[in-house]
């Protein structure tokens, strides 16, 4: 999508962003260089579309497999800010990503040529019904053909028609996973969950084998193998914009935790970069600080 957030003056600065390629930009800035990362979505022929597609390049994130629909364009999300935190407002209805799984062959393509696959309850939430099926069914095939597939709930009610279909499609999206990553916060306002322990509990009812869970300032509550792992938040010196926290998160956690194998590990290393993503304006951190978080 296109960003628009402020800046001096009362102008807006335009960027790129969006749930699933800000975690897609983190796992390639924390992964080994000889790791392909590639983003799967639809986009315009317009000058827009372009322009996404080469900073997306740019990035070092690969776009061969994104498909051109004309007379569509990229969506739209503006941020607007109170102490910190973050509401977006959007121009997405007819968005080109709302049509990314209208070619299953190519989305087919994707999965096959991939060994990790990550999606979101935003990716869902955009689609029709029927991509919705066509989506999770080749993701089912992923995973059983022993694919790693990350799923986080990312839960935005306005792009929902109504919340049980939202609630329905979030679970069928978390079963199809083998891993899931929630806000706690977003889970408890949207699903109930009195506890962290109640999120854990309803995901694993799904069969989802590995659950992180993250919680804002508090920490995060990781569930790998039957046993429950709680590792704390790193203090952020300052709080400027928390756009692209939970995303930062996953992409460096997936990261690390496809290096090292150690999900703790992970945690820790993504609390870091989460820390210091909110101290900054927008979803995307800039290459120039990539350096010293991966010095620690
Ligand atoms: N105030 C904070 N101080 C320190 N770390 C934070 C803070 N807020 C978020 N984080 C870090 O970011 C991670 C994700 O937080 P959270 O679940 O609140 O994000 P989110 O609301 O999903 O973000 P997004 O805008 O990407 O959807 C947390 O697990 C934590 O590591
Ligand atoms: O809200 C969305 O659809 C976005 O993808 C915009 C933001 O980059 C994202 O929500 C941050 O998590």
């Amino acid at each position: 999508m296109v960003e628009l957030r402020q800046a001096e003056g009362g102008l807006l600065r335009k960027g790129f962003a969006g749930d699933t390629f800000n975690t897609a930009y983190y796992m390639r800035a924390f992964l080994p260089a000889a790791w392909p990362v590639d983003y799967f979505t639809a986009v315009g022929t317009d000058t827009i579309s372009d322009e996404l597609l080469a900073f997306i390049e740019s990035t070092g994130v690969g776009t061969g497999f994104v498909r051109r629909v004309p007379e569509r364009t990229p969506g739209l999300y503006m941020i607007h800010l109170k102490d910190g935190e973050r509401s977006f407002s959007y121009w997405r209805s007819v968005s080109a990503a709302r049509l990314l799984a209208d070619d299953p062959a190519a989305l087919r393509m994707a999965i096959d040529a991939s060994d990790v696959i990550l999606f979101s309850g935003i990716t869902l939430a955009i689609l029709s019904p029927g991509a919705v099926e066509t989506l999770l069914s080749e993701i089912r095939r992923g995973r059983a053909a022993g694919k790693m597939v990350a799923f986080d709930p990312n839960i935005r009610p306005r792009l929902w028609d109504d919340a049980d279909t939202m609630r329905r499609t979030i679970s069928a999206g978390a079963a199809a996973a083998t891993i899931v990553m929630p806000s706690f916060e977003d889970e408890a306002t949207h699903f109930g969950d009195a506890s962290i322990d109640a999120t854990i509990a309803r995901y694993g009812s799904l069969g989802v084998e590995n659950l992180v869970v993250k919680d804002g300032a508090e920490g995060i509550t990781l569930r790998f193998g039957g046993e429950t792992v709680f590792v704390p938040s790193v203090a952020a010196r300052n709080v400027l914009d928390t756009t692209g926290a939970g995303d930062s998160f996953n992409g460096a956690f997936l990261a690390k935790y496809l290096v090292s194998g150690d999900h703790c590990l992970a945690a820790e290393f993504a609390a870091r970069v989460a820390a210091t993503v909110i101290g900054h304006h927008g979803a995307l951190l800039p290459p120039a600080e990539f350096q010293a978080l991966m010095r620690g």
